[in-house]
């Protein structure tokens, strides 16, 4: 596992100001001998300071390891993840619990809502955990982005899938981590909870200055993103800006047919 900084000197300050996550040249192999595969196949990639990006590609083409892997859920068997001026590749698993804690904000598919506290405790919970008060003005604002005024006081039981994953949109960006990552947020969600998920996700890009990574299968979920990053056989093969869902689901047809950038990496 490398450890080295990239670039000249300086550069890691230029890159803060811009780039709230980045992956430098990412291997992940699992396994070994005839078991191996590699995941991650050299990807590098920067995610933008208060962008929205999206991360889509075919089954098994690596976008779930790859969140792991930026998010320091998983290590990475070769190259260098950054979160914000953090090397996160190395740290030790006390100084990567602090890191996510602290830094990052996470959306499930399942939601993850702890069933015997409120929506409001549950909101708050990754800020009691890590012994900050929460701000009241950004707690009431964040509130009303997501809707839930008249549910604090509910269980998860009580709520709708998309009430359950205001909820959890609610808990990420309360802390206002630097970056929060979305897994399939809308992928338990009918189409209507799911543009409302979306709507608040994006509204607090535009207006709240927000960070987004999220991993979506779903043309219209990613053309809600500022860019979307396109992997194939675990490595970044297109990416396109202000994306629309049609032009999303034409690359996705284009990687399905072949290579629509650079060519497959062989080896690990
Ligand atoms: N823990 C693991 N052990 C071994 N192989 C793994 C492991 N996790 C993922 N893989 C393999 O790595 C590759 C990429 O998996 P990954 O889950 O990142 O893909 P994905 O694009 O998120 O897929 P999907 O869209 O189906 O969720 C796949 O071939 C997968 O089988």
């Amino acid at each position: 596992m490398q450890t080295t900084t990239t670039g000249p000197p300086g550069a890691e300050a230029r890159q803060d100001a811009t780039v709230a996550a980045r992956a430098v040249d990412v291997w992940k192999v699992y396994g070994s001998g005839e078991a191996q595969v590699a995941a991650l196949r050299g990807v590098s990639v920067d995610l933008g300071r208060g962008r929205f990006t999206a991360i889509m590609g075919p089954s098994g083409s690596g976008k779930s390891t790859l969140m792991h892997c930026l998010a320091g859920l998983d290590t990475v068997t070769r190259g260098e993840v950054h979160i914000g001026d953090v090397l996160v590749t190395g740290l030790g698993d006390a100084k990567l619990t602090r890191l996510r804690r602290d830094q990052v904000g996470f959306i499930f598919q399942q939601f993850n809502l702890l069933p015997s506290l409120t929506a409001q405790e549950n909101i708050l919970l990754p800020l009691s955990i890590a012994g900050r008060k929460p701000d009241r003005d950004w707690f009431a604002q964040v509130i009303e982005i997501v809707g839930l005024g008249d549910r604090l006081s509910h269980r998860p039981s009580q709520l709708s899938g998309g009430q359950q994953q205001r909820v959890a949109c609610a808990r990420a960006l309360v802390a206002r981590p630097n970056v929060i990552f979305a897994d399939e947020p809308t992928g338990n969600l009918d189409s209507r909870s799911g543009a409302e998920v979306l709507g608040f996700l994006r509204r607090s890009v535009r207006d709240y200055g927000q960070t987004i990574v999220m991993v979506t299968h779903d043309p219209n979920a990613a053309s809600y993103a500022d860019r979307v990053v396109f992997l194939a056989d675990g490595e970044v093969r297109a990416e396109l800006h202000a994306p629309t869902a049609d032009a999303v689901l034409d690359t996705m047809g284009r990687l399905d047919t072949g290579p629509v950038g650079a060519g497959r990496t062989v080896g690990a």
